[in-house]
């Protein structure tokens, strides 16, 4: 994880201060990405950086415009944000509201279900993790007893045909999970409403981060034909232990992420900013999606653009619920640094996308697995 953060444009900023007397004695804020524990040093008073305080809130309206002038204008606000914050908040996404209130119907419908349902489609039954999740059984970050969350995860899978994808040799085994009880099978179709809304907006964004890169704007196209994506359905209940998180802190490994999460009033997603400081993500309006880069779009940009390390801590007492879309290159897709992201005389290794993906869902395997039995029942107390 780059620790460089280069943006000029927001005052210096200071640590809350419920949070001085915690970050003084600590020095460095710990967080964990693609299994490898990171820290950042809090910097304050005379150190302190110029770095964010907020995310840009970017009018999308402009990805519909046949104006190629009006796509330019939106790519340098999307390239400035990806550089100095790694994530922003996106408004006028054309995403319809009926689909997203839908969406968050279903998802509290589906974990108001009694466990043993939601257990039908436990992801330790899934070699891609597909399925259901129980509380405390992700662990992202490796000092708290685990993520204080439920969740439902699918993603690209040839056998549904709802995906429409060609079925070859290499496609023909099934990867998700659907639950089969009559009071459950209403979320595979809502999941899917969404996951269809969500291919259609992620592709038209990635011509925009094209363009943003001053790159053609169907330059990732070849490599994006049949993406690796993932919807993750997620439920946090409410924390009462300062020690818990919702999400330990993490970076996302795909090209970049839509959430779009429930109204509640205290913030509970929080950013990493260059000083080592979480920002609360406020969220402007109801249906803003929260875009964030993951770390494809960080290492095809030589780490230009940031894959910004995050958590989630549910601390205002509401149940909250949040449906991130995780859009990534095809498995069998390559990718090294961008030419103009080079240094002359410098050898760059090109990865395969799949690969890569698979590393890091084996960590994330690895440390559910390592929990032990006992913590991994089901809807014990939290
Ligand atoms: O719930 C959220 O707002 C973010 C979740 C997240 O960071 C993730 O699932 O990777
Ligand atoms: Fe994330």
């Amino acid at each position: 994880m780059s620790t460089t953060t280069t943006t000029t444009t927001a005052p210096k900023t200071k640590p809350p201060a419920s949070e001085e007397s915690k970050v003084e004695a600590d020095a460095y804020v710990h967080y964990h990405d693609g299994g490898v524990p990171g820290k950042r040093r809090i910097l304050t008073g005379a150190d302190a950086r110029p770095t964010f305080t907020e995310l840009p809130r970017i009018d999308m309206r402009r990805m519909f415009s046949s104006s190629l002038a009006d796509r330019q204008e939106l790519a340098g606000e999307i390239g400035a944000a990806c550089r100095d914050v790694g994530f922003f908040f996106a408004v006028n996404h054309g995403v319809d509201d009926a689909v997203l209130d839908s969406t968050f119907e279903a998802m509290e419908k589906f974990f108001d279900l009694p466990t043993e349902v939601k257990m039908e489609t436990h992801n330790k039954k899934s070699a891609k993790f597909r399925g259901y999740e129980a509380f405390l059984e992700g662990r992202l970050d490796p000092s708290t007893r685990g993520d204080l969350k439920e969740g439902f995860l699918m993603g690209e899978d040839a056998t549904d045909p709802e995906q429409a994808r060609p079925l070859t040799p290499s496609t023909s085994t099934p990867r998700n999970q659907w639950p089969t009880h009559p009071s459950a099978t209403f979320f595979r179709p809502a999941i899917y409403a969404y996951y269809t809304a969500m291919l259609t907006f992620s592709k038209q964004l990635l011509s925009i981060f094209a363009l943003a890169l001053e790159l053609p704007e169907d330059y990732f196209s070849a490599i994006s034909t049949y993406p690796m994506t993932n919807v993750r359905a997620v439920h946090y209940p409410p924390q009462t232990r300062d020690a818990d998180v919702g999400i330990g802190a993490h970076t996302d490994f795909c090209w970049f992420t839509l959430v779009v999460q429930s109204a509640t009033a205290r913030p509970a997603l929080e950013v990493l900013n260059g000083n080592g400081v979480w920002v609360p993500v406020v969220v402007p309006e109801p249906h803003a999606f929260v875009v964030n880069i993951g770390d494809f779009l960080k290492l095809v940009t030589g780490g230009t653009w940031q894959s910004t390390v995050h958590r989630v801590r549910n601390m205002g007492g509401e149940e909250r619920y949040s449906v991130p879309f995780f859009f990534s290159p095809n498995e069998d897709g390559r990718v090294a640094v961008l030419e103009r992201f080079r240094t002359r005389g410098q050898t760059y290794d090109e990865i395969t996308v799949g690969e890569y993906f698979q590393k890091r869902l084996d960590i994330d395997r690895t440390t559910h697995l390592d929990k032990g039995p006992e913590k991994t029942k089901a809807g014990g107390t939290y």
